[in-house]
């Protein structure tokens, strides 16, 4: 009989049940070959979790980010919300979806008609769900202006009078105002300053406690990503090549895709460097992905087994993360760079490690009324 006991698994609030998105290929487009964005991606988000998903560009972080959403629909494959499959919802359900899932993109003024006030632009959705009567809606924008840390004075004033963390504090007001369940960051830092980010990161936190949002982060900064999840899926190419809690993946990452992407991070000592395995080259056009495991290209581990067979996405541990390479045990007996003990962090710590310590010590981060 298993020792394990087997706790109750509860049950996500966002599932992605393999999920295809090929863009072209089909249609009038048929005569240019489909993009291979999203190939049979699975993935569950439990409520109340940041749960992120990391890759570099072009991986496929976005076009997931979407497909999850319901903004664009997969080809194939379904997406649950709660229990209930979001692809067919239609009426006062497709509303109500819309509504809980929420994006904060990484300029929320990107789509938005510049001729309208910040005021507007986080009063719209209040007014198209119907959520307020329209005699409350001022004092709902103030109130959201107040939550991400704005003065209510700024609600008259157009998007070009704003710095671009007020933009990005707008954008989150604007989402928050749907009252959602569910917040998806598309890149929600990545254009601003890095003294900003922290701001903006620390924001998304205290918020998502004080309302008990869920948070889905897709991002390509693997310091904003381990500072803010608790689950990281990483990928590669269209597909998730591991997924697991976040501090496990940091310390001891399983597939070798992880490891290169951790060994770019800059280190604390030279030591490390002489075990690095950067990544050479670029990823692979995703119109004609490589066969077997998409990462064989690029693998420092490769065999011959790569290339003709694709690794299933296999439980490793105990604590549910998965990693998709058909020799992630022998490379972790063989050792890594990433299994060495760190020497004392002392000299010359990167800005970013720096920023890291800053962002668990400041806390929280409203803006600061002019
Ligand atoms: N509307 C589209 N039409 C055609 N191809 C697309 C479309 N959207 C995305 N793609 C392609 O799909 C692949 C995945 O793109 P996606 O934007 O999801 O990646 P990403 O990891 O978010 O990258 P980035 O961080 O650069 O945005 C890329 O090759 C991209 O060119």
């Amino acid at each position: 009989m298993s020792a394990v006991a087997s706790a109750p698994v509860a049950e996500p609030i966002l599932e992605g049940r393999n999920l295809v998105k090929r863009f072209g290929g089909g249609g009038f487009l048929a005569r240019r070959p489909a993009v291979h964005a999203l190939n049979d991606v699975s993935l569950k988000v439990q409520r109340g979790e940041v749960f992120a998903v990391v890759g570099e560009s072009g991986c496929g972080k976005s076009t997931l980010g979407r497909v999850l959403l319901d903004l664009i629909s997969p080809t194939s494959g379904e997406v649950r919300f709660e229990g209930r499959s979001i692809s067919g919802a239609k009426g006062a359900d497709a509303l109500k979806l819309r509504r809980e899932l929420q994006i904060v993109f990484q300029d929320p003024f990107a789509s938005i008609n510049p001729r309208m006030s910040a005021g507007e632009v986080v009063g719209e959705p209040i007014w198209l769900h119907g959520l307020r009567p329209a005699s409350e809606r001022r004092e709902r924008v103030a109130e959201l202006f107040r939550t991400v840390g704005l003065r209510p004075a700024m609600m008259d004033r157009f998007p070009h009078e704003f710095s671009g963390g007020q933009r990005q504090r707008i954008g989150i007001a604007r989402a928050l105002a749907c009252e959602p369940t569910l917040l998806l960051g598309d890149e929600p830092v990545s254009a601003l300053d890095v003294s900003i980010q922290a701001q903006i990161v620390n924001l998304l936190e205290e918020l998502k406690e004080r309302l008990g949002l869920t948070l889905v982060v897709v991002a390509h900064d693997l310091a904003v990503i381990r500072h803010m999840s608790d689950r990281v899926a990483v990928m590669y190419l269209g597909e998730i090549v591991e997924e697991a809690p976040t501090e496990p993946l940091f310390d001891q990452p399983l597939h070798p895709y992880t490891m290169a992407l951790m060994e770019a991070i800059p280190q604390p000592s030279p030591l490390l460097k002489r075990e690095r395995h950067l990544l050479e080259g670029d990823v692979p056009n995703p119109v004609q992905p490589p066969s077997g495991c998409k990462f064989h290209t690029r693998c420092p581990h490769a065999k011959p087994r790569c290339s003709a067979e694709r690794p299933a996405l296999e439980t490793a541990d105990a604590s549910g993360r998965r990693v998709a390479c058909h020799f992630w045990r022998e490379i972790q007996a063989a050792g890594t760079s990433a299994s060495l003990p760190l020497p004392p962090a002392n000299e010359r710590l990167d800005r970013r490690l720096a920023l890291y310590r800053q962002w668990q010590a400041q806390k929280p981060a409203a803006e600061i009324p002019a």
